[in-house]
């Protein structure tokens, strides 16, 4: 029997763990199915970041349901599936969203105060241990910050030190450097004070900046946390329901969590006060459904037996979707002469041993947050666009509401909300990062072995919303998860203004200067119907899955109240990326870290 059972030792799991065991008299069990692999060098080496996804034991991989406007395909959303979820095997780019964005958050939720830029910044400070730039990062790399936006270990102004190292990596390639004046956007003084929008800038990484090393959610709330005899964590075992005491008498209590151990065996913990759901939003929800909490009419076609009705779990599902362009380059070192020269490449392994340096000790960070207008030239056809989204408003919303009245509403506030700051050029729909190498659909081996130069265009305002719901009464069974991607017309023009706008930077000098021709889209791909045509048949997650579990008033199809409670359950709390109500303009890791620290407090 413990205190708090926490599902998922994932990103958030594992940080809510941390900061109720900081009170040595509450016991918590956290209960993850991966295992714990922080001594794999995939996982601690900066530059090695993308291979960790490649091991089926770090990666759920969920493949999606075939996507209508993707021609069909089934592109698969990555996740992590060890101790540490996400932060495992992600690319430890580390910028938070617009300040608008969670001062909306609170917004929809009635204006509850407490989810407010202004009320959240002290848990993002919090959760950080954040080492500042030195003189070569900031001369050579280009690294800002304002000190004001940042905590360290012991100055936070809540209790309990910064947890996760965060800071810049020793090795800058230069053409990120030609890259950042390419942009022709305002460089940011620190893409983390709240006003990314608009800007280009360095961001910080989930980096241990000391030894030049992945710092993972192990790493910042478990590592050296591991002797508490309060905190416990089992690894290797699938969390397969919530159990409920008498299931007639409302609110539902949760009394304990049923698992399977590798070998099969199926067990249980009783819970004395709360249950924590952070299995992620794709399996949070698949946990709720096999508990027999959801829409009934899904549970049972699955073969589950409906325990309460709560019809709008695992809808409001939504992601960043992520295309390239790429081009040849005739700059000396990038990300491909790793590849393509096997002696250079283990010089960079040796060399990173020795002393932490070398294109090992590089991860990606260049960003631009472009707004509408640095999107879109033609004004006319941005106000055009706009305006279709508003006459369509009332049909997407209930389109992408799965019949559910309340959730039609709450869409339509999100899409109100997300057209409103467009209208006024003060979001960014997209995020243009570069890449000092090859990012692109193709497979080595099937491209020109050559040395590349480019971006990635990062749809981080996407309109549509799909679900994900489980299709098995089988815990190991995946659920059937379709996030819908370019189900509004918006999105996909979005996204190819933005990947247009990114083969046009590779083109501008001085980043111009190292191009030499472009490899994709393509030379025959000008207009933005070949580029559209083109995305349909290669764009992928970019594996910032939210909304599942959405935090919503119930009149609007949410989830979870404003203290993360389920509705009518008295004891199961979510605290992960489900209860993001709708997409932020940012990658999520610290956003889903500032919700953890936020959960952990009792009052909240
Ligand atoms: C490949 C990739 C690249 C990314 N790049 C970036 C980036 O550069 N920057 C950034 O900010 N964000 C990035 N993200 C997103 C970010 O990492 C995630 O949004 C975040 O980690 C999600 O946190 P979470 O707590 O919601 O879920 P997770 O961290 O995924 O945790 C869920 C945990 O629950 C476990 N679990 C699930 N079901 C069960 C069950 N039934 N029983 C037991 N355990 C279970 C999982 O194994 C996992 O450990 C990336 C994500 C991926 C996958």
């Amino acid at each position: 029997e413990y205190d708090y059972i926490v599902i998922g030792g994932g990103t958030a799991g594992l940080a809510v763990a941390n900061r109720l065991t900081e009170n040595p008299n509450v016991t918590v069990v956290v209960l993850e199915f991966g295992q714990n692999v922080e001594d794999f060098p995939e996982v601690f080496i900066p530059g090695m970041i993308g291979a960790g996804r490649a091991f089926t034991e770090l990666n759920w991989a969920y493949q999606t349901v075939p996507q209508p406007a993707l021609q069909s395909r089934q592109p698969v959303i990555n996740a992590g599936k060890a101790l540490g979820g996400g932060t495992i095997i992600n690319s430890m780019i580390f910028p938070r969203a617009e300040r608008a964005q969670y001062d909306s958050w609170g917004a929809i939720n009635n204006n509850d105060p407490n989810w407010t830029w202004d009320n959240l910044l002290p848990y993002f400070k919090k959760l950080e241990d954040f080492t500042p730039p030195n003189e070569f990062q900031t001369k050579v790399g280009g690294a800002r910050f304002q000190p004001q936006f940042h905590g360290t270990n012991t100055n936070t102004s809540l209790p309990g030190g910064g947890r996760v190292k965060i800071g810049f990596p020793n090795f800058f390639f230069p053409q990120s450097t030609l890259w950042r004046t390419a942009s022709g956007l305002k460089p940011s003084p620190d893409l983390d004070n709240g006003l990314p929008q608009g800007t280009v800038g360095v961001s910080a990484n989930s980096l241990d900046a000391k030894n030049n090393t992945r710092c993972s959610s192990v790493c910042g709330y478990y590592t050296s946390f591991a002797d508490r005899k309060n905190f416990v964590v089992l690894t290797g075992v699938l969390v397969t329901r919530i159990l409920w005491s008498n299931s007639t008498i409302s609110p539902l209590q949760a009394v304990g969590v049923e698992y399977r151990t590798a070998s099969g065996d199926v067990k249980s913990f009783s819970v004395r006060k709360e249950v924590i759901l952070s299995a992620g939003a794709i399996g949070s929800p698949k946990v709720l459904e096999l508990s027999g909490v959801g829409n009934a009419t899904i549970l049972r076609a699955a073969g589950v037996e409906p325990v309460f009705e709560l019809p709008t779990v695992g809808e409001n599902f939504a992601d960043h979707v992520h295309s390239w362009a790429n081009g040849f380059t005739n700059i000396s070192i990038t990300k491909d002469s790793l590849l393509l020269d096997p002696a250079f490449n283990q010089s960079q392994v040796d060399q990173w041993f020795h002393n932490r340096t070398g294109l090992y000790a590089a991860a990606p960070r260049s960003l631009s947050l472009v707004n509408p207008s640095n999107l879109f030239s033609n004004k006319q056809q941005l106000s055009d666009a706009l305006n279709g989204a508003r006459r369509n408003l009332s049909h997407f919303a209930e389109l992408f509401s799965n019949g559910n009245k309340n959730l039609a509403k709450g869409i339509e506030w999100q899409h109100n909300f997300t057209l409103t700051t467009w209208a006024q050029d003060s979001s960014a729909p997209v995020e243009i990062n570069y890449e000092p190498g090859y990012s692109g659909p193709t497979p080595a081996g099937t491209r020109p072995a050559r040395k590349y130069t480019a971006i990635n265009a990062v749809l981080l305002g996407p309109l549509s919303r799909g679900r994900t719901h489980i299709a098995s009464s089988d815990p190991s069974q995946p659920p059937a998860v379709n996030p819908a991607y370019y189900s509004h017309p918006l999105d996909v023009l979005t996204h190819v203004k933005g990947i247009q706008l990114g083969r046009k930077m590779l083109r501008t000098p001085p980043l111009g200067n190292i191009f030499e021709a472009e490899f994709e889209p393509g030379a025959d791909k000008k207009t933005d119907a070949d580029v559209e045509q083109w995305a349909r048949q290669v764009v992928q997650s970019d594996n910032h899955v939210i909304g599942s579990l959405a935090m919503m008033p119930q009149d609007l199809g949410g989830v979870v109240d404003t203290r993360l409670r389920v509705y009518g359950i008295r004891n199961v709390r979510v605290v992960d990326a489900s209860i993001i109500p709708f997409p932020i303009s940012a990658h999520l890791e610290s956003s889903v870290y500032m919700i953890a620290e936020r959960a952990s407090l009792s009052s909240c």
